[in-house]
């Protein structure tokens, strides 16, 4: 079977080709070497993770903070390119486990990691090489994937340290790393280069979801992590880990007269639950006569709205769910 574009006039071929291709192929199908595949993004907590998936990506779909682990989920994020399309997975910070919680986030990880193409390990530039980046390395090193190291977090340091760095990643032991390749995620530094080197080891073949797609994480996932997101915004450092957001139910309004007038949707109603492990969490979330608790209501709908390209009422409800994080039914309940 040929396709439009694949050489002769096309002339030849049914109007729906692209249709019989099942949908898939953007209009005048892919070119010829086009690749595609999956890459997993790896390191350890806070090596700039999120911000690298997000600035391949060009939008924002994982969540991103100053603290460590505070991505709980695969989400992959997809990079199209006329030459080829990368699934990116976005994976928790590879660690060692000390609760259940990170106990399984890391089986996670690991099963992530069998099934990619291209493995890209994020090495902070503004950090030695450490225990924790040396554990990752083992733990990728047995993977047939290659390995692409991410310098991150270039624009932090000198070039002097640069140079360092990358001499350092160079002499990691144990570990064949197919490219090192310098990035600044958050001034779009060296990422059209990145790009380019991943897409290099993917094997050619169609793309694997439509244009315009970006992210196939359900939107109650994302809305979560948008409100644990802003949750987490300026708050004690004893918090992250003990927090976690489930959207309950999202249930469409009937529309007033007003939408009717504006042909416009009705409001959402979106009811979330926020789960911590004390009381004494729970006042820190809500503030004083739920001055906080109404921020992150204020902040995250702006980007629920954004997501769902719609109007949302948000209703929030802080829970305390006593130790969730070492308890597997609490654990199952709440999603890991
Ligand atoms: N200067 C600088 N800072 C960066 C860059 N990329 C990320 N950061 C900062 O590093 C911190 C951690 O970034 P994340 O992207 O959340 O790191 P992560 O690896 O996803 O973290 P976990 O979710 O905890 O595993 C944030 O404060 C970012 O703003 C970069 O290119 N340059």
């Amino acid at each position: 079977m040929r396709f439009p574009g694949e050489g002769g006039s096309g002339e030849d071929l049914p109007e729906d080709a692209n249709a019989l291709a099942g949908g898939l192929l953007p209009s005048g199908g892919w070119a010829e070497g086009f690749r595609s595949g999956f890459a997993c993004v790896v390191g350890r907590p806070n090596a700039g993770k999120s911000t690298l998936t997000n600035a391949l990506v060009g939008e924002k779909v994982a969540i991103t903070s100053g603290r460590p682990q505070t991505t709980r989920r695969a989400i992959r994020g997809i990079v199209h390119r006329e030459d080829g399309q990368i699934v990116l997975v976005d994976t928790p910070g590879l660690h060692r486990p000390r609760t259940l919680l990170g106990q399984r986030l890391n089986d996670l990880v690991r099963e992530t990691l069998s099934d990619v193409d291209v493995v890209v390990f994020c090495l902070p530039a503004d950090q030695k090489v450490g225990p924790g980046d040396r554990h990752i390395a083992r733990e990728i090193s047995h993977l047939r994937a290659p390995i692409v190291v991410a310098a991150t977090k270039a624009d932090a340091v000198s070039k002097e340290r640069l140079m360092e760095h990358l001499m350092d990643i160079d002499r990691m032991e144990g570990l064949t790393i197919a490219d090192i390749v310098p990035v600044s995620a958050v001034r779009g530094e060296q990422i059209d280069v990145l790009t380019e080197v991943v897409l290099g080891h993917l094997p050619e073949g169609p793309p694997l979801y439509p244009e315009g797609e970006l992210t196939d994480e359900p939107e109650q996932v994302m809305i979560a992590e948008l409100i644990r997101e802003a949750a987490l915004e300026g708050v004690r450092d004893e918090l992250p880990h003990s927090l976690a957001v489930v959207v309950e139910e999202m249930i469409e309004r009937e529309p007033t007269a007003a939408d009717k007038h504006a042909q416009r949707q009705p409001l959402l109603n979106v009811h979330v639950n926020v789960y911590v492990e004390r009381d004494s969490q729970k006042a820190i979330i809500i503030g004083k006569g739920g001055s906080r608790l109404r921020e992150v209501g204020t902040q995250s709908r702006k980007g629920i709205e954004a997501l769902l390209g719609r109007r949302v009422y948000l209703d929030l409800h802080v829970r305390v769910a006593k130790d969730w994080q070492r308890d597997p039914k609490q654990l199952g309940r709440l999603g890991f």
